[in-house]
């Protein structure tokens, strides 16, 4: 069981490593979770987190996780229609969630039909009565909804989910879910979770590869004096922060 506050850091030699790796981190928490709460909350975003995952759908994992007990939610999406190519839920589904025998009720994807304001408000109404019904953990501490892991990628300007450097978003402290239609990274519209839903988490495992992330994880990571804090660094869950790095991301540290 993790400390609260804890911090890991793994660098790996190969993607491949890092693959079995948090094939293997997420197993474990998966049987912790379905044991104590007879459900795993679990987060997915976009990019190249969900390769990362591929091989949560081989043996042994395919065979052993109670995959009728994940709940799948994403810490952010773009609003396009489910099947174009920038959506997210596309992204995961053809690579990781059509693999594995989840519940198609579990996977609650954001409406497609409503504009980004009413797809933010939809997602945190969804996740509200999932609160109510104990498929998603409530932080005593936090008042905000605690997911049982967030798998979360970075971007190259140390993004997390949508929330962007220097964007007002990076402070929204009262909602849930959230939108932008400013998103410097296209497509512009996309709703996010906000920091207080990402650190109210009991698990994050955030994902990072590529010699272009190296200085974001070192504003991190490293001891950056005068740098001013990026999304990233302020990544801080209630519970254990687990980072998997290539050793091209860690290059710097
Ligand atoms: O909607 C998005 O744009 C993604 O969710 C985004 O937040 C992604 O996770 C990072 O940009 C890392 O992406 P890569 O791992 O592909 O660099």
């Amino acid at each position: 069981m993790a400390t609260k506050g804890e911090v890991k850091k793994e660098v790996f030699e190969s993607a491949e490593d890092l693959a079995v790796a948090l094939a293997k981190y997420t197993a474990q928490l998966s049987d912790k979770f379905c044991k104590e709460r007879g459900a795993f909350s679990v987060v997915l975003s976009g990019g190249s987190l969900i390769n990362s995952l591929r091989k949560l759908v081989e043996p042994p994992y395919i065979d052993s996780i109670e995959w009728s007990k994940w709940h799948i939610f994403w810490a952010d999406e773009r609003v396009v229609p489910k099947d174009h190519e920038d959506s997210n839920y596309k992204l995961a589904y053809d690579g990781f969630l059509s693999k594995v025998p989840l519940l198609p009720g579990n996977v609650y994807s954001i409406n497609d039909a409503l504009s980004a304001e009413g797809a933010a408000e939809d997602y945190e109404t969804c996740l509200r009565h999932l609160v109510k019904s104990n498929v998603v953990d409530i932080s005593a501490a936090s008042g905000f909804p605690k997911f049982d892991l967030q798998l979360l990628g970075m971007g190259p300007d140390g993004h997390v989910a949508s929330l962007f450097p220097g964007h007002p978003l990076v402070k929204e402290n009262e909602k849930w879910v959230t939108f932008i239609k400013d998103s410097p990274k296209p497509p512009p519209e996309r709703i996010t979770f906000t920091f207080p839903v990402i650190n109210s988490s009991a698990y994050i495992a955030l994902v990072v590869n590529g010699a272009n992330k190296a200085g974001a994880v070192q504003n991190a990571l490293g001891n950056s004096q005068n740098s001013e804090k990026l999304p990233v660094a302020m990544v801080s869950p209630e519970g254990e922060l687990a980072w998997f790095l290539d050793t091209a991301a860690a290059s710097k540290l």
